[in-house]
């Protein structure tokens, strides 16, 4: 295949998920991050983030809602293109909404296509034994899937709130079970979320394909963040597993009133920033 322009040369390869695969048998560790827009996924791609994730949690960082359950497929659609058409690097992984997946393995696959045409590489459904079905259904249609167990905020209430899972033998028995059910059912790699630190390293040991934690400790073959959470940009504290790694709220606020006070003084625009003649 030729390459006719100086931009066509110098595209990096996408990441694709075979490559998760080698870097699971290489014991190399990756990191996700969520990005909901084209700017963000940009800045995330410069940072050399391998997997991006479009997160149902959009329902919560960017439309304002105050659980992931509002949030629907038409609402996520627009942010997965942006991210895609953002970036050239990062595999672009798509949350299926709460109520897009669970009617039916015809409405997942459809949700799942829909989320494809608008630019994802790949989809992730929250859901162990009970998805097992609807995550073979969506492989079998070509769409790469990963899965998610633990603790499944889209099932806040079947769970009956935000908790820790695999604390005791049965629940760690389920957890495990879940885990390997995904997988074998095709998900090309598991989302752990709040998973028991050692149960997490059970599963690790158990599934060929890569498992991805978030607060379940540090023996996972990769780690996800909401990017919001790991800058600091939000100030939600009530997630014990997130690491602020900058203050972005701070320089932004800062930024943000800086910018008003010179409005509001009359000193910016100042001659650099205007036009003359
Ligand atoms: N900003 C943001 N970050 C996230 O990680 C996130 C979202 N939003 N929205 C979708 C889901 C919801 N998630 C959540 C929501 C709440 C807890 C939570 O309350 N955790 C507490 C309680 C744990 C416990 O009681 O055992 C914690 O201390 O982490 C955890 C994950 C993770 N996801
Ligand atoms: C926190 C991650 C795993 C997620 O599912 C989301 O951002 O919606
Ligand atoms: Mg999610």
């Amino acid at each position: 295949m030729s390459q006719t322009s100086d931009t066509a040369a110098r595209r990096p390869t996408r990441v694709r998920v075979p490559h998760l695969a080698r870097w699971k048998a290489e014991g190399r560790r990756w990191a996700m991050l969520t990005a909901y827009d084209a700017t963000t996924a940009g800045v995330l791609e410069e940072a050399g983030i391998p997997v991006l994730l479009v997160g149902d949690s959009a329902a919560n960082v960017v439309y304002g809602y105050s659980s992931s359950l509002p949030v629907t497929l038409e609402e996520m659609l627009p942010l997965v293109a942006a991210v895609a058409r953002g970036t050239q690097r990062p595999l672009v992984v798509a949350d299926l909404p709460f109520g897009s997946y669970e009617a039916s393995d015809a409405q997942a696959v459809t949700a799942a296509a829909a989320l494809m045409k608008a630019g994802a590489h790949a989809v992730k459904l929250e859901g162990g034994v009970r998805a097992r079905d609807r995550v073979a259904a969506i492989v079998a249609a070509g769409i790469p899937v990963m899965g998610h167990v633990g603790f499944t905020p889209q099932a806040e209430h079947a769970i009956g709130g935000y908790r820790v899972a695999g604390r005791d033998d049965a629940a760690a028995e389920r957890t495990v079970a879940d885990a390997v059910a995904v997988a074998d059912a095709g998900a090309f790699a598991v989302v752990l979320e709040m998973v028991s630190a050692p149960v997490a390293s059970r599963i690790r040991e158990v599934l060929a394909v890569p498992t991805v934690g978030i607060g379940s400790g540090p023996d996972c073959d990769a780690q996800v963040l909401v990017w919001q959470d790991m800058a600091g940009l939000n100030d939600d504290s009530r997630l014990s597993f997130v690491k602020r790694y900058a203050d972005m709220r701070g320089v932004l606020r800062g930024a943000a009133a800086a910018f008003a006070a010179e409005v509001e003084d009359g000193s910016f625009p100042d001659a650099a920033h205007s036009f003359d003649a």
